[in-house]
């Protein structure tokens, strides 16, 4: 199979983690005769310091022509002072939108090596398996007016939906409940938000073409505390933007490390843009000990949600599972009794378990 890929590496650790997982691509596509095409382009700050914007239309262009996008992250304290339509979140924000990345899945699983390194009690890590389902190109992320007013002494961000959006996102989470166990959480703030309040609606009116699919609607307040008290209550839990954005990263302690959280965004047609859960990581930017295993897990995402691939997409989950398994682990795991290793060296591991 031939593919093209757009990498968009970004900044701080993004480019450490990047190269990571095109190593492991080109090992992959070794090994099962494919042939994949690696062209790369700037987002985020990297792109502001080049073209004095988060993301030109050239590289959205690209991007658009391309088979599938791997991004590695986006930001840091350098641009933290750059006119709010120019910071590199923006850039972020616009290939989602521009894309229609309405979708974004964000598998929370827990390596059995890795139960330990959790600061939660082994007996409520184990078994954890929740898939994230977060609506990706709405909500207060995207609303009109967001802004300062009355001379700065008051501020407006907006909190909006159409009906479409909330179905399109809400159908997908029953889609991925029926390929799992069956139970979907639908997680909003309808005790406070009209908008909850019609995504409740739409929720249960969907339900009915679903009859074998559980459904519970929960707060977002009680949800962030189940999600630690309880993991293995939940299967696939479908939420709006902002809540999926902080879920997720909440999510992310009971595997150890938001270093292992790979995640999908696609469109109606299956295309699709794979990024780690985490950050550009400034504080340890450059020094060779991001763990690359949330990247290198994004890749093994594209494979099996956009390219199909699903032999080549284990093949990767294997492999990061085989290197976990005999001790090694980057900086930011701590596990009894096995090998901390720099970030070249654990793509390394992964590579040379891909046998
Ligand atoms: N998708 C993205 O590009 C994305 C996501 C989140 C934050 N950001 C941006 O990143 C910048 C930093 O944000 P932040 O510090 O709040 O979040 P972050 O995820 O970058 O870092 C949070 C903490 O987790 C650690 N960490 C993150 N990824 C790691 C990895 N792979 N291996 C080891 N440790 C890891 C960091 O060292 C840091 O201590 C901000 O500019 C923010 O806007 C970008
Ligand atoms: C960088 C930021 C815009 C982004 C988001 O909030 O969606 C990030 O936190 C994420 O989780 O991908
Ligand atoms: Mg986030």
């Amino acid at each position: 199979m031939k593919k093209h890929i757009f990498t968009l590496p970004g900044d701080g650790v993004g480019p450490e983690v990047m190269a990571g997982a095109i190593e492991v691509l080109k090992k992959i596509a070794k090994k099962y005769n494919h042939e994949f095409t690696f062209e790369e382009g700037l987002i985020g700050g990297a792109a502001y310091d080049v073209h004095g914007t988060p993301l030109d239309d050239k590289t959205l262009d690209r991007a658009k022509n391309s088979d599938a996008i791997l991004l590695g992250a986006v930001g840091g304290p350098a641009w933290d002072n750059v006119d709010k339509t120019l910071r590199p979140e923006q850039g972020l924000l616009k290939i989602r939108k521009e894309l229609g990345l309405f979708s974004n899945l964000r598998p929370i699983k827990v390596f059995d090596k890795l139960i330990p390194a959790s600061p939660l009690k082994e007996a409520i890590v184990g078994g954890t398996d929740i898939l994230f389902v977060r609506e990706l190109t709405g909500g207060l992320y995207f609303g009109k007016p967001s802004e300062r007013k009355d001379g700065g002494n008051s501020v407006v961000d907006t909190l909006q939906y159409t009906r479409e959006e909330i179905e399109r996102i809400v159908e997908y989470g029953f889609e991925a409940a029926t390929l799992r166990g069956n139970k979907l959480t639908s997680v909003d703030k309808a005790n406070v938000l009209e908008s909850s309040r019609m995504w409740r609606e739409i929720v249960d009116a969907k339900s009915v073409d679903y009859p074998d699919v559980e459904v519970e609607h929960a707060l977002v307040d009680s949800t962030a505390m189940k999600l630690i008290t309880d993991p293995g209550h939940f299967d696939v839990v479908v939420t709006e933007n902002l809540f999926g954005d902080i879920l997720s990263d909440e999510a992310s302690v009971i595997t150890g490390s938001i270093g292992l959280l790979p995640s999908a965004s696609l469109n109606s047609s299956g295309f699709g843009l794979y990024e780690p859960v985490h950050g550009s990581a400034p504080d340890i930017a450059g020094e060779n000990k991001v763990n690359p295993l949330a990247m290198i897990l994004s890749a093994a995402m594209m494979l099996k949600y956009t390219f199909h691939l699903t032999d080549e997409s284990e093949a990767i989950e294997q492999s990061v599972d085989a290197a976990l398994k005999s001790g090694f682990h980057t900086a930011d795991l701590d596990i009894e009794g096995g090998k901390t290793v720099s970030t070249e060296e654990m793509v390394e591991v992964v590579i040379n378990n891909i046998k």
